[in-house]
């Protein structure tokens, strides 16, 4: 561990300096592409304004023998075109695999002025952000980069689970960190075989009706419920992420035909923290942009609270509720993040107007 008065301090001589906040850019969806497919690389102009991030998967998805090939369509990617405000990240491949070295030398030291965020899978504890840490730093300064780039963590080894409040505050790198469902469940011998979402077998059934003489419980028709396999991960890693200022994310859905179910458990994200989900197929860019965008008629009534609030102190009653120093920082979390989305999307931004105009 370092000591709190070394934590800002770069790691390598002629590193940038840390940032001491994560900065909040819009990042409703992280939209994976493979470098390495040439028809996939061909889209990235007309994807990236449709996107707050495009991230160069180099890991899981691209296959052993073209990991080199999309390490270089990534260089060339960044190099050929300004995404304008579109974030650019990347997934490279795991720490302990032949690829990571060498996908962190090369994009940082040719790309890493255009790279923003690294996403780092498989991270089982703080030692794994510290050695990224210190390699960045070297790398940047042999680049003679002049701001950070950031680190995101992928939560999906039963170590990661358990180290998840070390992780998040491993690093002033840190940016957030991502549910990865599918080899979080093959790590914790978890029996699903999908890509996150819920499971028909995982349920609670109601309890049966009082027998009078014929019959037992196992007979009865009785209603059951479907419960969230994720909700103790999705729930653990927002306060992980919280309590150390940086972002959560829900990470990907792999049922990509399955459109409404994608939308439910973005939306439960959502509404436990999470800032937003990857986007594996153009047809889950939307879903995302509706989902990790506040609604616009809950926007018009957090900013009534909060005008109605004054300082924030004190109690007061609109439509019935009582609002007081608690809701009125619940309202400034929604406002907040609607005032920060309007500003890179005019569209939203059009339909907040509407509404704050319909709500007066
Ligand atoms: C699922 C696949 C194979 C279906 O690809 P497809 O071509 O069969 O689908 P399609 O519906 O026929 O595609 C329609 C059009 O969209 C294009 N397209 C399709 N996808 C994209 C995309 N992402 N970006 C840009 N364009 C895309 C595709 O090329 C095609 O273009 P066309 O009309 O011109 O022919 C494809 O969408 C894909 O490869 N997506 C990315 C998969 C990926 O990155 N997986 C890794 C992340 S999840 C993960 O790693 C787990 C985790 C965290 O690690 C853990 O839980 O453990
Ligand atoms: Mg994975």
């Amino acid at each position: 561990m370092r000591s709190a008065k070394d934590f800002f301090r770069p790691l390598a001589v002629g590193a940038p300096a840390p940032l001491r906040e994560v900065p909040f850019r819009p990042s409703r969806m992280i939209h994976f592409f493979d470098p390495g497919n040439a028809k996939m690389a061909a889209k990235v102009p007309a994807l990236a304004p449709t996107v707050d991030v495009l991230l160069g998967n180099l890991e899981d998805a691209v296959p052993t023998d073209r990991k080199e090939a999309a390490r270089a369509g990534l260089v060339a990617v960044a190099r050929a075109h300004d995404l304008g405000g579109t974030q650019l990240w990347t997934r490279v491949n795991s720490l302990d695999s032949p690829w990571a070295l060498d996908d962190l030398v090369t994009l940082v030291t040719e790309i890493g002025d255009r790279l923003d965020v690294v996403m780092v899978p498989k991270v089982e504890g703080p030692q794994d952000i510290h050695y990224v840490d210190r390699l960045l730093a070297q790398l940047e300064a042999r680049a003679g980069l002049d701001r950070p780039v950031l680190v995101h963590a992928i939560l999906e080894t039963a170590a990661g689970v358990a180290n998840v409040e070390a992780i998040a505050g491993a690093s002033p790198r840190m940016q957030g960190i991502s549910l990865g469902p599918a080899d979080l469940a093959a790590s914790r011998r978890m029996k699903t075989t999908r890509v996150g979402g819920g499971h028909p077998g995982y349920l609670v059934r109601e309890d049966p009706p009082p027998t009078s003489g014929g019959g037992t419980p196992g007979d009865m028709p009785r209603v059951t419920y479907q419960q969230d396999l994720w909700h103790y991960t999705i729930a653990r890693m927002v306060d992980a992420c919280a309590a150390h200022g940086i972002l959560p994310y829900y990470g990907p859905f792999g049922d990509i035909q399955d459109v409404t179910a994608c939308e439910d458990q973005f939306r439960n994200a959502f509404l436990l923290g999470c800032v937003g989900a990857w986007t594996l197929h153009p047809v889950q860019i939307d879903i995302a942009k509706r989902v990790f965008s506040p609604a616009p008629q809950d926007v018009a009534w957090a900013e009534r609270v909060i005008e109605a609030m004054g300082d924030g102190t004190g109690a007061v009653m609109i439509d019935g509720k009582m609002q007081d120093d608690a809701t009125y920082k619940q309202c400034r979390v929604v406002a907040e993040l609607a005032a920060a989305l309007a500003a890179r999307d005019p569209e939203l931004a059009a339909s907040y107007a509407a509404a704050r105009k319909a709500a007066l």
